[in-house]
């Protein structure tokens, strides 16, 4: 059994499957740069033919612009950038933000529940259109989360944006019954790749947790709820090591055929690389239609942002993360965060992508809960535009 404390070795990496990435549609011209993009990170990288690309700094950071001072370069078709370097990648990309959820889950020091709600309100503020609210779960197993009622009540929900709540059974007291009984109308069931981590997580067998959440699914379908998905340990897990993908494919599946509208595949230990992620991806596109599924991806050996590249490459337009840099799972053991979603909207934007978030008022809703933890912000974005603003 390898063990997970070293990052998986070369040799234990699927290999990428070529084919896929090599089928993908030709490269499309970038948008001309011009002064008033300068906040939108909009930017074509090409002067005179060759391809360089220099920063100059402004009030929100680093621009990408043209060597050329006035900027006056024209679009570039993304030919001249090596192909292998760049594909045709979505123009919009949903964030999915699990901060209060996923984030404050592992935290030991107790969070207000008003301090979990101010922190929803102000990520919404943001621009995010999901924001995932609590658990109903074992208050024994996950203490942090035990007012997930008085949190889901207590949030000014605004419409149109979404508060989905974790559900692992049918119960009235913590579970879906209690879920739909404090005003939830979008809950997530979560399945694992790895029986060890089913076990210690929620209890049961991968398949004991599936004939659940058909019980689950079921009834969140007759309340005419939103259901999402999620898989954990689709790369690695703490005590089997590396997962085969074919098996994350499998509860997928499952999940997606119960009714499940979207299924996040959790990279939970933050072990998988770009070559890792592209096989599992490949297995699990089989069976779910890429714009179903979304990626979620702990930070732990600094892979993330590197790993939704690849996953934007090969067709994924949803992406889970945490307001700086928050999280980890419980029943992970030395799991870190997700990845923090100032980075990857500083990402996004620079790759001329839109999210609908003003990265400002995100960095601002990651500094109250930093200041609340009493930790700097987990976000090298948000600590990078912070220096350069001071
Ligand atoms: C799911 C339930 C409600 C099932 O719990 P249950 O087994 O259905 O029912 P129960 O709560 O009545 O428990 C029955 C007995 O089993 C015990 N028990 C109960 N659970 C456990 C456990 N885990 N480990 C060991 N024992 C457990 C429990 O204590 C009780 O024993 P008794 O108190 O009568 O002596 C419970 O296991 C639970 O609440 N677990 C916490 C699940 C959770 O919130 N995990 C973190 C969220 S998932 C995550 O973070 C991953 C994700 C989604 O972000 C994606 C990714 O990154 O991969």
């Amino acid at each position: 059994m390898s063990s997970l404390e070293e990052p998986l070795g070369l040799g234990d990496l699927p290999k990428l499957s070529i084919n896929r990435l090599g089928s993908f549609s030709s490269p499309r011209a970038y948008h001309r740069a011009t002064a008033d993009d300068r906040n939108t990170h909009k930017y074509n990288n090409s002067c005179n033919g060759s391809t360089q690309i220099v920063f100059h700094g402004n009030s929100h950071g680093w621009h990408p612009q043209c060597r050329q001072a006035d900027s006056s370069c024209d679009a570039v078709e993304l030919r001249d950038l090596p192909r292998k370097v760049m594909w045709d990648l979505p123009s919009f990309v949903k964030i999915v933000e699990v901060g209060p959820r996923d984030g404050l889950q592992n935290e030991k020091g107790n969070v207000p529940t008003s301090v979990k709600i101010q922190l929803i309100h102000k990520l919404v503020a943001a621009g995010l259109s999901v924001v995932e609210a609590t658990s109903f779960v074992s208050p024994k197993w996950v203490p942090q989360l035990a007012d997930a009622k008085e949190v889901l009540k207590g949030i000014q929900q605004v419409p149109d944006v979404r508060y989905p709540v974790l559900t692992p059974n049918l119960r009235c007291v913590q579970g879906f019954e209690a879920a739909v009984a404090a005003g939830a109308k979008e809950i997530a069931v979560f399945a694992s790749a790895s029986e060890s981590f089913s076990k210690s997580n929620i209890n049961c067998t991968i398949d004991e947790s599936l004939v659940r959440y058909r019980d689950v699914t079921a009834a969140a379908k007759k309340h005419g709820l939103l259901i999402r998905g999620y898989v954990s340990c689709v790369i690695g897990c703490p005590v089997e090591g590396a997962i085969d993908p074919s098996k994350v494919a499998y509860v997928a599946k499952e999940l997606y055929n119960m009714g499940c509208s979207e299924i996040s595949l959790g990279d939970t230990i933050g072990v998988g690389t770009p070559g890792s992620v592209a096989a599992m991806l490949e297995a699990v596109m089989s069976f779910v239609p890429v714009d179903k599924i979304a990626v979620h991806f702990h930070d732990t050996y600094g892979q993330a942002l590197a790993n939704i590249l690849v996953s934007l490459q090969m067709g994924i337009s949803i992406v889970d993360s945490s307001v700086s840099g928050l999280g980890g799972c419980p029943y992970a053991k030395g799991a870190t965060g997700n990845v923090a979603t100032e980075d990857v909207v500083y990402m996004l934007h620079g790759l001329g992508i839109e999210t609908n978030v003003d990265l400002n008022k995100l960095m601002e809703a990651g500094d109250y809960i930093s200041k609340h933890l009493g930790r700097p912000v987990g976000s090298k974005t948000a600590a990078a535009l912070r220096k350069l603003t001071t």
